[in-house]
């Protein structure tokens, strides 16, 4: 048990750690942008790189973690990410920069997908939803943390400094996964069939399975929320619609990641607890609808705006159950590959609603409220889909009452 433990902990730090790496350069945009001379359109393009690789990486992460099993690439991503962190703080050239920032995207596209093998194939079935919960609530309190707190470090010691030292202890965290993660035993160690062989069976079933596309488009919508109001246009409604400073305004989005980190570990824990998921994630989107539409038309106070974000982050908490539905029904042998293509989708869909959302808003001539209309409409829909999805549990997901010896 304590290497399954150590591999939670390294595996979730690392996760932690890659989503501090993700928002850093949001929270000096001026200056980081000032620095290598570029435009606001320029540093929103270097700033991005990071998912261009990232969201096309997922697949190739679950179908290798499946493949060769965890470690390596926890090793090796950790070190990418790193190292991509401290190039973009050390170099003045641009280019260096995207290269820097692309790195960091490509290690970090391992961080979350290989925590939830971890715990996959270290834990017992029953512990899915609380620890996959746990992991996801790390990435949110990164978020919370590194937007309050790095940003004080970077007022005071500048942004070149903060960065260079979250690479270290990205170091210390490739320096621990070195020494210290071990392999569980997993589909991984006796694979027979040839690599291309693998790719073609793998892909097959879990994109020939239509209870995975309907969580994946489930898990999108439910998602949509997180990167669309709390990541993006959430603060701006607040300031224009409800008149709240920028500061209060940010004060109060902040609400969803606490929400969530909660919200994802109230979440599992109580689903792991029922041994039950469908009508758990349903009326979680039913319920984080509902604060959303508070929070937009109804006119209350700025404590009670707080206090209904944090209620949908704690019921948007409720979206990684979906993963846990979607793994469920697959063979072991496939768990990265079903994870990570659940989250594949999820990470489009802010790829696709952060602009959407955006054109919509000018088309209504600035109207931010209507055009997050769109929030609780998405989590509507998420709500309705799941409703005609079947809870299946695979025998490999049913507990023999052990959990996983390393190999
Ligand atoms: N909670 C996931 C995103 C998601 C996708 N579908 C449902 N939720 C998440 O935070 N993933 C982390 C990441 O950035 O990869």
């Amino acid at each position: 048990m304590r290497a399954a433990w150590i591999a939670f902990v390294i595996g979730s730090s690392f996760f932690l750690f890659e989503f501090v790496a993700r928002i850093e350069p949001s929270l000096d945009t001026a200056t980081i942008a000032h620095f290598f001379g570029l435009t606001d359109s320029g540093f929103g393009t270097l700033s991005s790189l990071f998912f261009w690789i990232y969201a096309p990486m997922q697949i190739v992460v679950g179908l290798v973690l499946d493949r060769l099993g965890a470690r390596t690439f926890v090793i090796g991503g950790s070190l990418c990410c790193a190292a991509g962190v401290l190039l973009f703080a050390a170099t003045n050239v641009v280019g260096i920069a995207a290269a820097g920032r692309l790195l960091t995207g490509f290690g970090a596209s391992f961080a979350f997908v290989s925590a939830l093998w971890l715990v996959n194939h270290w834990f017992a079935p029953e512990r899915f939803a609380l620890l996959s919960g746990a992991v996801n609530a790390m990435g949110m309190v990164g978020a919370a943390i590194g937007a309050v707190l790095l940003s004080d470090f970077i007022e005071t010691a500048g942004w070149r400094l903060v960065f260079a030292a979250t690479g270290l202890l990205g170091l210390g965290i490739f320096a621990a996964a070195l020494l210290f993660l071990r392999e569980p035993t997993s589909p991984a160690s006796d694979a027979e069939t040839g690599a291309v062989e693998h790719v073609r069976q793998s892909l097959a079933t879990v994109l020939g399975d239509g209870r995975i596309w309907a969580l994946s488009v489930v898990g999108m919508l439910f998602y949509m929320p997180v990167n669309v109001y709390a990541g993006l246009w959430g603060t701006t409604e607040l300031v224009h619609d409800h008149h709240r400073s920028q500061i209060a305004a940010e004060t109060i989005v902040s609400m969803v990641f606490w929400g969530m980190a909660l919200g994802s570990i109230a979440g599992g824990w109580i689903s792991d607890l029922l041994g039950h998921r469908k009508y758990l994630v349903l009326g979680g989107a039913v319920l984080t609808g509902l604060a959303y539409l508070a929070v937009l038309y109804v006119q209350v106070s700025a404590f009670t705006e707080g206090a209904l974000l944090l209620a949908a982050g704690f019921f948007g908490g409720f979206q990684m159950l979906t993963f846990a539905m979607a793994k469920e029904g697959l063979a072991n042998d496939v768990v990265g590959t079903a994870v990570a293509f659940v989250n594949m989708i999820g990470i489009a869909g802010a790829l696709i609603f952060q602009p959407l959302v955006g054109y919509l808003a000018d088309a209504a001539g600035g109207n931010f409220a209507l055009a997050l209309a769109t929030v609780p409409a998405c989590t509507g829909l998420a709500a309705l889909i799941v409703l005609f999805v079947p809870e299946y549990r695979h025998p490999d997901h049913v507990s023999d009452g052990s959990e996983a010896p390393a190999s």
